[in-house]
């Protein structure tokens, strides 16, 4: 049914004679004729190579025009018997509208004949014949490549029939779209083919539509004068920029202000001072004014369906909204004008360089990898005397070290601490005045066998998802999400990843899990990780749980798990007991260490306390960071953990033998 009208009246019966013309009188208009061959022969003249056209009479589909209303008008779309040269493909179109009213739809030689002896005749015949489609010639008893065939075929019928339903009567004769080449900046075979095929579809599109007096597409190649500019942009109703990529084109900024004019131009083309002025633009998503233009109306440059429905829009749009659409932009283009964006850029340049000032910088690197590092100037190196003397004036410390890269450097192959590490720490968890806890990413299992020998130190495992307080002690666990069901949804992504990456792996832990690519070829390992992490994020979007970048992996974790929170609860069980710490010492090489920096400079916590602790937060190697200090390496770390384990072991209390501390002997 294609007319509107009352279904149960037609469905009744109730129509007489009468109601059927109204009906049909309603359905004139256009009919579009859609079959395989159009009912014309063709002939081409030798000697001229000149085609000429004529009906066939004997065709049915001409004849059922005599049961179709007179004034209606006619349109066939189908294939002509001969073939045509692509070259005059544009030509015979235009040709075959104007004088037959037919639209052809040229199917290449082999596609005619996969799709209509191929898959029409061999399958489709034989089942609306009640056969099975058995033919030696096409082997198998489906054929995917035919049928693809008859889908491309459909694809370019559906496609001339679009065309013709959409390229809008009512407006032929009256739209013209002036098409300005600027001169191109390079002059290469991509430029030339652009070229070429502009030439060409001007000319289909002229031939189709145009007639003596009226071209639907004026084509102005080459430079144009401003002025001249200046007069197109003010007298067109539209203006489209739909370039597919642009930095920040003017067009639309000048075209809006030369439909607002000038009083000059009012008089001379003899407009009412203070009549409505209007514009209407058209702009591709994805040129750099497009954000800036939000009456325009903007479409995806590569959807010409889009295009085409946007100009329509355009055009047919009342003029009281086209009024409101300029007005809104003319207001945008004036305030916004070349001096505000230089104060606008210069404002936000200042406010992006405002801590530049303050650093100090260095270069690294050379070409593409060139980095400049800028480094507050009160970040400094961690002095062995800085700290030992913070140490003798403090009773109450809390000492937080990072595990990999901070006590054991990541290249080392045994992972587990030296026993120079294991001597340190223990030294340092026998004075009573110290609170020692390893926080790491690292495993309950793998930290509690490590540490075995280190009776009093404190383990922070899992980035702190699990927390004890000594060997004895039992282990506590931080409150998260127990489903762990995510991992239902990570561990296939990672395995895309593993699959895809020599030399990566994925590691489980409890609470849980790590993709790394330590081991894999260093860009393409980074750029894997990026990707990964993205990927990641989107899929465990609505799970309790934050996918984490650190040194060389991709961590996916329970929400709400850092080792910030950890340092927080040991410093706040620390004042609760009576020991507010006035000694604060962390150090860590890794992201995930930042938290820990973050959290002991934190402002409330230390105005809480009854005297603010010296604190330092410190991490390994030059780089930036929350932490005020820097250690060069594991070396340097262990440098100074040893002059903090002597300098606790000289004060240990009387009560305990004195230890004589000499590192020399396990180094
Ligand atoms: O918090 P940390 O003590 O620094 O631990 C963080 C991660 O350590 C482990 O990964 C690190 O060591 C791996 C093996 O040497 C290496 O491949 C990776 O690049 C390092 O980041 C551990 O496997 C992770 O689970 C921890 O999160």
């Amino acid at each position: 049914m294609n007319v509107p009208g009352t279904v149960s009246e037609v469905d009744g019966f109730k129509t007489n004679a009468g109601d059927f013309d109204a009906l049909s009188s309603e359905c004139c208009g256009k009919k579009i004729i859609v079959a395989n061959f159009l009912p014309l022969q063709a002939q081409n003249d030798i000697k001229s190579g000149r085609w000429s056209f004529s009906f066939d009479e004997d065709s049915l589909l001409l004849q059922m025009k005599d049961g179709i209303a007179s004034d209606t008008d006619v349109v066939y779309v189908g294939s002509l018997k001969v073939d045509v040269d692509p070259s005059e493909q544009d030509e015979v179109s235009g040709r075959l509208l104007k004088e037959f009213n037919c639209v052809p739809t040229f199917l290449p030689p082999d596609l005619q004949k996969y799709f209509y002896h191929g898959f029409c005749k061999q399958y489709l015949w034989s089942l609306f014949h009640y056969m099975l489609p058995m033919f030696p010639d096409y082997g198998n008893r489906f054929d995917r490549f035919l049928w693809q065939a008859y889908l491309s075929a459909n694809k370019i019928f559906a496609d001339k029939i679009m065309e013709l339903l959409r390229q809008q009567p009512e407006l032929q004769g009256k739209v013209v779209l002036v098409q300005i080449l600027n001169p191109a900046r390079s002059n290469g075979k991509d430029v030339q083919e652009a070229r070429r095929e502009i030439y060409q579809s001007t000319q289909r599109i002229n031939d189709v539509f145009g007639c003596p007096g009226y071209e639907p597409v004026v084509l102005i190649d080459g430079r144009v004068p401003f002025y001249e500019k200046t007069a197109y942009y003010a007298c067109a109703e539209c203006c489209i920029v739909n370039a597919v990529r642009d930095g920040m084109n003017l067009v639309p900024y000048k075209y809006i202000v030369c439909r607002q004019g000038t009083s000059k131009m009012d008089e001379a083309l003899q407009i009412a001072a203070g009549s409505p002025r209007m514009s209407m633009l058209v702009v591709s998503e994805f040129i750099g004014c497009s954000p800036s233009l939000s009456g325009a109306i903007r479409v995806n440059p590569w959807n010409v369906d889009a295009v085409a429905d946007a100009l329509n829009m355009a055009i047919t749009m009342p003029d009281v909204e086209k009024q409101l659409r300029h007005e809104k932009h003319y207001r945008y283009v004036s305030s916004h004008d070349v001096a505000y964006w230089a104060r606008s850029f210069m404002q936000d340049l200042e406010r992006a360089c405002k801590e530049h000032y303050r650093k100090n910088c260095w270069g690294f690197g050379f070409g593409m990898s060139f980095r400049i590092l800028s480094l507050s100037p009160s970040f400094r190196h961690l002095s062995v005397g800085d700290i030992i003397s913070a140490h003798g004036r403090t009773c109450r410390r809390a000492i937080f070290l990072d595990y990999d890269g901070t006590v054991v450097p990541h290249s080392s192959i045994p992972k587990s601490p030296s026993p120079e590490v294991i001597l340190v720490l223990n030294i340092l968890c026998r004075d009573p005045k110290n609170t020692v806890f390893i926080v790491s990413g690292r495993g309950q299992n793998s930290l509690s066998d490590w540490f075995a020998q280190c009776e009093n130190i404190g383990i922070a495992a899992e980035h702190g998802c699990f927390i004890r307080w000594s060997r004895t002690s039992e282990w506590e666990t931080i409150p998260v999400a127990a489903d762990f069901g995510w991992k239902r949804i990570a561990e296939p992504v990672m395995k895309l990843y593993t699959e895809a990456t020599d030399g990566s792996y994925i590691e489980t832990k409890e609470s849980s899990l790590v993709w790394h690519h330590q081991d894999a070829y260093p860009d393409f390992g980074s750029r894997q990780a990026k990707e990964l992490l993205d990927h990641l994020e989107s899929v465990l979007a609505n799970e309790p749980v934050v996918v984490k970048r650190g040194r060389q992996i991709v961590e996916v974790k329970p929400q709400g798990v850092t080792k910030g929170l950890v340092t927080e609860k040991i410093l706040s069980t620390m004042t609760s007991n009576g020991k507010p710490p006035d000694f604060v010492l962390c150090i860590g090489d890794d992201r995930s260490d930042e938290d820990m920096f973050e959290s002991i400079s934190n402002a409330a916590y230390i105005s809480s306390l009854p005297v603010p602790p010296e604190i330092f937060a410190c991490t390994v190697g030059q780089k930036p960071s929350k932490a005020r200090y820097y250690l060069d390496d594991t070396i340097d770390v262990l440098k100074l953990l040893k002059s903090l384990a002597a300098a606790s072991s000289s004060t240990t209390s009387t009560s305990h033998t004195k230890t004589e501390v000499s590192f020399e002997s396990c180094a």
